[in-house]
C-alpha cells in the first residue's frame, strides 16, 4: 500500500480525553475515531487489525470444533422475556421501537435468539454435541465508556454457546473452549491467564476470565506464578479427546479475580510465587446448564426417549477490546509494537528522500516483497525523512527498511526491526529475502 494513497490520519498532538496509553495511541495512530461517547468509526489502519484478530479467533474456535454463524443485532424484546432478562438487565439494554410500535433491542449478548434459533431445529441427542458461534457488534449503554475501545458501549464480541445432552458433556464442551481460548490469545501474542471468575447476569456455576496483565487493568487479581510459565496447547491437540489434563494443569495453580479471591486458598502459595496485578478481561467462558433451555424449551429427545432441556454454555471474547490489550501489554515510548501476527502490515517502507535515486529502489524492492506476499505500507510522501521514521514507530509494524542516498552510495538499505530496535545495513536483495 502507498501511503501517499491511503487514509492514515495520525495525530501530532496526544489527545487529552485519553487516559490510558492504547487509547492514546489508537488515536495519534490513526486506528479509531470516536464518533459519540464509546461509539467508535474504526479508521482502515485500525480495521486492518480489527480483521486480522477476528480470523485468527474465527481460526481457533474452527479447529475446536464451533461453527460459524451470523445473528443481527437487533433483537425482538419477546425472546428477553421469555428468558426473563428482558427487566433485569436494566439500564444497559439500548431500547428500541420500531415503527409498529414493537419492543426491539440492540443485542448485549445472544443467548436468548442462540437458544430459539436452536430450539427451531434440534429435537434429538443425535444432533449434539453442537457449538455455535458468531461475531457480532454488540450494545451495551455502559454508564461510564472508557479507554477508547476497552470500555465501548458498541463493541465487537465473539460469542459462542454450546449444546449437549448432559452436564458431562456440556463440561467437555466447556474444555474444549478453555483450550481454544488458551490457543487464541497465545497466537496474538499475548499472555491471557484463565482465572476463576464471577458469573454475573449471564448466570450459571462455572466461569473463568481470560487476564491479561496489565497495570491499567480494570480487574484486580491474584495468581501463583507458576500459571505463567505453563505450555500451550498445540495446533494438534485433538479436540475430541480427554482434555482434562490440560484443564487440571492450568487450573491447579492459584488463578482469580478479585471476586472470586479467596485469601485463605492464596495463602497457601509460597511467598516468592505470590502475584498480586491489575489485569485486563478479553475472554469469558460460562457454563449456565439450562437457565436458558429450560425457560425456553429447548429440549432434545433421550436414546431412553424422554424429553429433556439441553447443557449450555456461552463463551466471549472481546474481540475490538483486544486492539487494546495487546497495545497495552506491547509498547514503548514511541508508539505500538504489533506482534507480526495481528500487525496491519509487516514492513514499513521508507523512502528518505522521494524524488531521488531513492525512489527506483524503492519501488523495486516494493514491488518484490509485494509478490512475495508481505504486506508493505510504503511512505513515498513527500515529508520528511524525521517525520516519516516517528510514524513508522509510531504505528508499529515489526519491521522498517529504510532507503537513504546514503546507504545507497555502499548500495545498502537498512533493515530495523521495531520490537528490538536492532538495525542491520543490507543489499536491497539480502533485505528483501530477510522479510520474505
Ligand atoms: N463494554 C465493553 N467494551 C468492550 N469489550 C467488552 C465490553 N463488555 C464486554 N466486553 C468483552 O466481551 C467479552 C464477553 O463479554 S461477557 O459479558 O463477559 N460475556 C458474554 O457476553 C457472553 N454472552 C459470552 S458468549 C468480555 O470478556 C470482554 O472482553
Amino acid at each position: 500500500m502507498r501511503l501517499s494513497r491511503y487514509f492514515l490520519p495520525i495525530l501530532k498532538e496526544t489527545p487529552k480525553e485519553a487516559e490510558i496509553v492504547s487509547h492514546r495511541l489508537m488515536l495519534r495512530a490513526g486506528m479509531i475515531r470516536q464518533q459519540s461517547a464509546g461509539i467508535y468509526a474504526w479508521l482502515p489502519l485500525g480495521h486492518r487489525v480489527l480483521n486480522k484478530i477476528q480470523r485468527i479467533v474465527e481460526e481457533e474456535q474452527n479447529r475446536s470444533g464451533a461453527v460459524q454463524l451470523l445473528m443481527p443485532t437487533i433483537q425482538p424484546a419477546d425472546l428477553w422475556r421469555e428468558s426473563g432478562r428482558y427487566d433485569a438487565y436494566g439500564k444497559e439494554m439500548l431500547r428500541i421501537e420500531d415503527r409498529h410500535e414493537r419492543e426491539m433491542l440492540f443485542g448485549p449478548t445472544n443467548e436468548e435468539m442462540i437458544t430459539d434459533i436452536f430450539r427451531s431445529y434440534v429435537r434429538s441427542y443425535k444432533d449434539l454435541p453442537l457449538n455455535l458461534y458468531h461475531i457480532q457488534w454488540k450494545f451495551r449503554d455502559e454508564v461510564r465508556p472508557r479507554f477508547g475501545v476497552m470500555r465501548g458501549r458498541e463493541f465487537l464480541m465473539k460469542d459462542a454457546y454450546s449444546f449437549d445432552l448432559d452436564k458431562e458433556r456440556s463440561t467437555e464442551a466447556y474444555h474444549r473452549m478453555f483450550v481454544a481460548y488458551l490457543r487464541t490469545f497465545a497466537r496474538m501474542g499475548l499472555t491471557a491467564i484463565p482465572m476463576k471468575a464471577d458469573t454475573g447476569p449471564i448466570g450459571g456455576d462455572l466461569s473463568h476470565e481470560f487476564i491479561v496483565l496489565a497495570s491499567t487493568g480494570e480487574s484486580e487479581v491474584f495468581l501463583d506464578k507458576d500459571i505463567l510459565g505453563l505450555p500451550i496447547p498445540g495446533e494438534d491437540t485433538d479436540f475430541d479427546g480427554d482434555l482434562s489434563g490440560i484443564i487440571e494443569q492450568w487450573t491447579t495453580p492459584y488463578a482469580a479475580t478479585d471476586e472470586m479471591h479467596d485469601e485463605a486458598a492464596f495463602g497457601a502459595v509460597a511467598e516468592d510465587k505470590k502475584v498480586s496485578a491489575r489485569g485486563i478481561e478479553v475472554g469469558h467462558i460460562f457454563h449456565f446448564g439450562t437457565k436458558y433451555s429450560e425457560p425456553m424449551g429447548a429440549k432434545v429427545m433421550t436414546a431412553e426417549g424422554k424429553e429433556v432441556p439441553v447443557q449450555m454454555g456461552s463463551y466471549g471474547i472481546g474481540v475490538s477490546r483486544l486492539l487494546g490489550a495487546i497495545i497495552e501489554a506491547c509498547h514503548d515510548d514511541d508508539g505500538i509494537i504489533w506482534p507480526k501476527e495481528v500487525a496491519p502490515f509487516h514492513v514499513g517502507l521508507i523512502n528518505m528522500k522521494a524524488g531521488s535515486e531513492c525512489d527506483e529502489v524503492c519501488e523495486s524492492v516494493y514491488a518484490e516483497l509485494e509478490k512475495a506476499g508481505v504486506e508493505v505500507l510504503y511512505d513515498d510522501r513527500k515529508t520528511s525523512a524525521g517525520q516519516k521514521f516517528a510514524s513508522m514507530d509510531l504505528i508499529g509494524l515489526p519491521y522498517q527498511l529504510v532507503v537513504g542516498p546514503r546507504g545507497l552510495k555502499t548500495g545498502e538499505v537498512e533493515v530495523k526491526d521495531r520490537a528490538t530496535g536492532d538495525r542491520e545495513m543490507l543489499t536491497p536483495e539480502a533485505a528483501v529475502n530477510k522479510l520474505i
